[in-house]
Formats: structure tokens, C-alpha cells, sequence
């Protein structure tokens, strides 16, 4: 059996950083920027008043100064003519800073009598201008790759950009296989369960970038498993779930064998995900997770994910923290153990039972604690390396 870092480069080496098309901004938001952009003009891109007030040509108007208002600047609607010495005009915010203007005293400063202003006695100490470029400059460059959140779309926005480079959507098909299973809602017969894993990992890969495909619930029979497949073409990852292992009913192997599949290597030394096998179907990356509804969702975050952020052209490894144990922990066993964990009080515990078919504890958990083959026992307050589990 081979490592979980032996599995993780196999798994990387199966995918590629993915073309870019342009998306509207409005479509931008959770995608990856491809390619570096640069700010399409200064922003503010005058000087602009950050207040309601007049513009005067004094760097430092004093109380008592008196002033002769000669026009009007608005947002939108400038006034074009040179301020000289003793010259105001009545100002508003988001308005060009009249040419000659160096403050902007505020409305409350002042009292105007006819075409006559004077400022009164608590004058603010700032220019209440924003100066032009203040924010960015034209020409300043927004760096990629980076998953675009709200705020980087309000920035690009004020750059000038209304569509953006960003990385294709990965297109991920997903089959789930077995004889027992029935469909969300269907009633069960005797020695039915409900299929859940393709659904959790399905809302996982999509949070993360990916186009899912569900594919059909497959039987547990050649012809089934084989046509299934065929139905996953087109999609850049092919993921079965169930029919890994070593059972007789365990067909997934060899139908993706029979379709042509280039084994990369099947079983790693972890738990749970032990069966996981893996390789290239012609242009395809193929991976066969077990069937457990949980090894199915940790091998999800462990692999499966770390794939789509190579494929997005982003750094692929999950993100381990250390965080102290709140109970101790008995020694591992030969393989990497991926404990659900919750953390609590800044400190982190494995739920009660590890069993590897309960997602009640999955869903209860927020973290997996990451436990190295033969990793001896662990006192409370030993620092734990975590990775947090996606929403
Ligand atoms: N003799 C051995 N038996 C098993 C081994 C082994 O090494 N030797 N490995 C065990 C481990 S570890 C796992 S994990 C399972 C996974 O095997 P499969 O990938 O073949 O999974 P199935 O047998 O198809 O299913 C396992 C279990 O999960 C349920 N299941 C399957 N698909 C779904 C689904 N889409 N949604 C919800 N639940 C699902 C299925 O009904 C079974 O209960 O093998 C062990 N056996
Ligand atoms: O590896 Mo299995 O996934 O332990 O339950």
C-alpha cells in the first residue's frame, strides 16, 4: 500500500491548471482569476471633495476668513473655471475639486449671506479632498491567480473591468454504485440504504469551483458499471463511489480496467479511504472512492479537492494548523488516520465513535485530526495538526 503523499502526487499528476474564458463581472465571484489585470484608470480619477462644504483656494482657511462663492461643482456635474484667492464654490461629495481649490471647509464651518461665505470657529484641521489615484493608479495591477471574493469584485469593479479572465470550471462526473442503494426520497426495501455521499461530495466539489455531474444510480453488474461510465464522458475528472474494494461485488476496478483505465495504484495506507484507487481513462482522471459515506467525503477533502485547486491553477494542498488536544488520544495504528474532530475552547476532540459509515458524526464535526502511520499515544494539550473540514 502506498502513502497518502505517495496517493496525493499521483492524484496531482493526473490533472492539468485548466484554460481561462471571460466571465462578466457579475459572474466573476467565486472564480479564479487567470491572468493578473491592471487598473483601467486612477481611482478617484480627479481630485475629488470627501465632504458637503465650499472649496476654497487656502491651504489653511482660519475662522473669520471671508469668501465670495463664484459657482457650483457637483458629483458628475463639474465646474470647469480656475479658483483664485478669496473665491469659493459650493461643493458636494464625490465632486471635482475645482482647479486652484486646496480645502474643502464643511457646510456646518460656515454662514453664507448671498454670494458671501464666512467661515465660523471650529475648523476641522483636514483638506477634505481625496486626492486623484488615492486608491489605486492607473495601470496598477490586481495579481492572479486568486479566487475572487466580494471585495476584490467591488475593486475590480472600481478598476474598469466589466468582464475578467478566469479560470474554466473543472467538469467532475459523479457515479455512485451498488445493488442497495435508492435515490433521496425513494422508499427502501429490505437490504436498500439511501445513496448520500454523491450529494455531499457533489456540494462540496461545487463550493470549491468544480461543474458537477451526477451521473445515474449504477447496479452492481458489469454492463451497468461500464455503460455509467461511458455516460461520464466529456468530464475532465470521473469520480465512481463504492465497488472499491475486494468484495466479489466490488467491480469497479476492473470495468474502468476494461474501459481502458491506466492504473496509477489502488489501496493507501489510510483510514478511512483505504480502497481508493486511482489513474488515467484516455484524456480523463479517474478516481474510485469506497463506498463508505464517510470515506467517501474525507477522500473528498483530501484528494479530490486538492485536484480541482490544481486544476483552478491554485496552491493544491489543504491547509494543516496545529491546535491543542482537548482529550487524549490512544496510539495509532499503521495507517494515516483522519480522525473527525470538533474544535471546542480553542482545543480539538475526536468525536466518539471513527466508524467510518456515520455521517451524523461527519456533520457534527469541524476539523479532521491528522494522525501519521504508528503515531504513539497523545496526552490532552499535545499540539495536533488539523485541517478544517469545508462547509
Ligand atoms: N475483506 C475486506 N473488506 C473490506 C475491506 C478490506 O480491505 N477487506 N475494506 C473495507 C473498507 S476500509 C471500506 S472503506 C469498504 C469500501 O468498500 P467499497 O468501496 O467496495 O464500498 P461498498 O462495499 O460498495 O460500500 C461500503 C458501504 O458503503 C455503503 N455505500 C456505498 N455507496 C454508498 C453511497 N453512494 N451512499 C451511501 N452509502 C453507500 C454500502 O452500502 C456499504 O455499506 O470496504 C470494506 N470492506
Ligand atoms: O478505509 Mo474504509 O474507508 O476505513 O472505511
Amino acid at each position: 500500500m502506498i502513502t497518502v503523499e505517495q496517493a496525493t502526487a499521483h492524484l496531482l499528476d493526473l490533472v492539468d491548471p485548466l484554460s481561462a474564458e471571460d466571465v462578466g463581472l457579475r459572474h466573476a465571484a467565486g472564480r479564479v482569476l487567470a491572468q493578473a489585470v491592471q487598473a483601467r484608470h486612477d481611482q478617484p480619477p480627479f481630485d475629488a471633495s470627501a465632504m458637503d462644504g465650499y472649496a476654497v483656494s487656502s491651504a489653511k482657511p482660519a475662522p473669520g476668513d471671508i469668501f465670495r462663492v463664484i459657482g457650483e461643482s457637483a458629483a458628475g456635474r463639474p465646474f470647469s473655471a480656475p479658483v483664485t484667492e478669496g473665491e469659493a464654490v459650493r461643493i458636494f461629495t464625490g465632486a471635482i475639486a475645482p482647479e486652484g481649490t486646496k480645502t474643502v471647509v464643511i457646510q456646518e464651518d460656515v454662514s453664507r449671506d448671498g454670494d458671501r461665505i464666512t467661515l465660523s470657529g471650529n475648523l476641522g484641521s483636514g483638506s477634505n479632498i481625496r486626492p486623484a489615484a488615492g486608491d489605486f493608479a492607473k495601470g496598477e495591477a490586481f495579481a492572479a491567480p486568486r479566487r475572487l471574493g466580494s471585495r476584490d469584485i467591488a475593486l475590480l469593479a472600481a478598476m474598469g473591468h466589466g468582464t475578467l479572465p478566469v479560470v474554466r470550471r473543472p467538469t467532475v462526473a459523479i457515479l455512485m454504485t451498488g445493488d442497495e442503494l435508492r435515490n433521496p426520497g425513494e422508499a427502501l426495501d429490505p437490504g436498500q440504504i439511501t445513496a448520500s455521499n454523491g450529494y455531499g461530495l457533489a456540494a462540496m466539489l461545487e463550493a470549491e469551483g468544480a461543474e458537477v455531474r451526477l451521473l445515474p444510480l449504477a447496479r452492481d453488474t458489469v454492463q451497468s458499471l461500464a455503460m455509467a461510465l461511458r455516460l461520464a464522458g466529456g468530464a475532465d475528472l470521473v469520480i465512481t463511489i463504492g465497488g472499491a474494494s475486494v468484495g466479489d461485488h466490488d467491480l469497479v476496478a476492473q470495468v474502468a480496467g476494461d474501459a481502458g483505465l491506466d492504473l496509477a495504484f489502488h489501496k493507501v495506507a489510510m483510514r478511512p479511504g483505504k480502497p481508493l484507487l486511482a489513474g488515467r481513462l484516455g484524456e480523463q482522471a479517474f478516481v474510485g472512492l469506497p463506498g463508505n459515506p464517510v470515506s467517501a467525503m474525507v477522500c473528498g477533502v483530501i484528494f479530490i479537492l486538492p485536484m480541482l485547486r490544481k486544476m483552478l491553477g491554485l496552491a493544491p494542498d489543504p491547509v494543516t494548523r496545529l491546535m491543542p488536544l482537548g482529550a487524549p488520544l490512544t496510539a495509532n495504528g499503521p495507517r494515516q488516520h483522519y480522525m473527525r474532530a470538533r474544535v471546542e475552547a480553542g482545543a480539538c476532540r475526536a468525536v466518539t465513535s471513527q466508524d467510518s459509515a456515520l455521517l451524523s458524526r461527519l456533520a457534527s464535526a469541524d476539523c479532521l485530526i491528522v494522525r501519521p502511520p504508528n503515531d504513539p499515544s497523545r496526552e490532552t494539550g499535545f499540539l495536533q495538526a488539523v485541517i478544517d473540514l469545508p462547509d
